[in-house]
């Protein structure tokens, strides 16, 4: 396999996919390619990075125009990853990392194959619940998360890295020293 340049991290929702990304990919300088997505930001008042923003109608323009590398519809709001952004930041020599569902981290395997790894993130249903709560995410977010729980925890066995999230400073540490094998 030759050196891996996309770091796809998949998951649970509400594992800390996010948290683990931004900081390992922080640590290690790697390029955050962040999808496009026409879900509201969780609050408006106050930007967060995550993603790009933007309307349905600029989305669906972009997608007209073979801009994704790959696109999902979840939950009626779509999500993409700009085929330019991605392929930009691997010209330019540099890492780049990703947070995608089952199906986006398969559509970037399938298209980049041995250049692209996936760390998968998890916790039990209980810890997830747990602090979600406690940051006052609301309750459908919560209950939609549980829902889509045990199909995507199955996705594990089919990636190169799995870790239970239960510390954050721990979890990237040993991420850190995975990758470095
Ligand atoms: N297939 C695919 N999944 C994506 C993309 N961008 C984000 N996702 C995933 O789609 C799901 C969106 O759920 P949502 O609750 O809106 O976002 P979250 O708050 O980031 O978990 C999450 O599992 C994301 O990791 C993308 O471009 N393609
Ligand atoms: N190890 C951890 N311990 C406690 N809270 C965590 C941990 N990892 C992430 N979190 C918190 O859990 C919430 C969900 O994390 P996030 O990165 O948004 O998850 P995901 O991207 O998987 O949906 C956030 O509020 C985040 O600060």
């Amino acid at each position: 396999m030759s050196h891996p340049s996309i770091f796809i991290f998949t998951g649970t929702s509400g594992s800390g996919r996010k948290t683990i990304a931004r900081k390992v990919g922080d640590e290690l300088s790697w390029t955050a390619v962040r999808s496009c997505t026409t879900r509201a930001p969780r609050n408006p008042a106050q930007s967060d990075g995550d993603y790009h923003y933007v309307s349905r109608e600029q989305f669906d323009h972009w997608d007209n125009d073979g801009l994704f590398a790959q696109t999902a519809d979840i939950d009626g709001n779509r999500y993409g990853v700009l085929r330019r952004e991605l392929e930009d930041a691997l010209a330019r020599g540099q890492s780049v990392y990703l947070v995608l569902n089952r199906a986006g981290a398969d559509a970037i395997m399938k298209h980049y194959g041995d250049r692209a790894v996936r760390i998968f993130i998890y916790v039990d249903k209980t810890t997830m619940r747990e602090r979600l709560e406690s940051k006052g995410t609301s309750y459908e977010v919560v209950e939609h998360y549980l829902d889509h729980y045990s199909e995507e925890v199955t996705y594990r066995s089919k990636c190169e890295h799995v870790f239970e999230n239960v510390n954050v400073a721990r979890t990237a540490e040993l991420i850190r020293a995975a990758l470095a094998r």
